[in-house]
């Protein structure tokens, strides 16, 4: 490279995808924020479905497979885990390959309850966990317009997607 030449960062974009069932005697965990709520997530961790999909964003555009590879379900030392380390722990992978992280956004689709209240501080976890400014985390809650096993309340779904670069 000479010293005309651009230096042009890399960057990589990532998807993730997660729903979890609602069932009752489980808490709701979203983002790491406890929403007071008649039913929580069913899952072999704390089932942040949120943290899961941010998750899956990020080791998706590093090229590092997904939550399920690094974190198996299958093992007793995840069991009830808090999702914020899986994603800390996932973050740490993506700084050894090189990666920063860019910007992140999930949308949540989550018929009841309602979860705009909640954002804010969900937005703050994610972006202490993520070593970014919180206005580096966009964060978004839909009905499903009470349509499908979403809309009746059966399971919460987050879609989310990630920028990371190399500078
Ligand atoms: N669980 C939810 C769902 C939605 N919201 C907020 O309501 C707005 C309208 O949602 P629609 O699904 O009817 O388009 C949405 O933009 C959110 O601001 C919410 O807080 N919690
Ligand atoms: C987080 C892990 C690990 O405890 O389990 P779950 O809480 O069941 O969540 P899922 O989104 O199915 O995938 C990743 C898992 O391996």
């Amino acid at each position: 490279m000479t010293s005309s030449t651009p230096h042009i960062p890399q960057f990589r974009i990532g998807q993730g995808y997660d729903v979890h069932a609602l069932v009752e005697g489980r808490k709701l965990i979203l983002g790491g924020v406890h929403v007071p709520n008649e039913k929580g997530l069913l899952g072999h961790s704390d089932a942040d479905a949120l943290l899961h999909a941010l998750t899956d964003a990020l080791l998706g555009a590093a090229g590092l497979n997904d939550i399920g590879q690094l974190f198996p379900d299958t093992d007793p030392q995840f069991k009830d885990m808090d999702s914020r380390i899986l994603l800390r722990a996932a973050l740490q992978k993506i700084q050894a390959a090189g990666f920063h992280v860019g910007n992140v956004d999930a949308t949540i689709i989550c018929q009841k309850p309602k979860l705009a209240t909640f954002l804010p501080e969900m937005v703050r976890n994610i972006a202490a966990d993520l070593l970014v400014t919180p206005s580096h985390v966009n964060l978004k809650a839909k009905t499903n317009e009470s349509l499908g096993h979403l809309g009746r309340g059966e399971g919460i779904a987050v879609h989310a997607v990630a920028l990371l670069y190399k500078a």
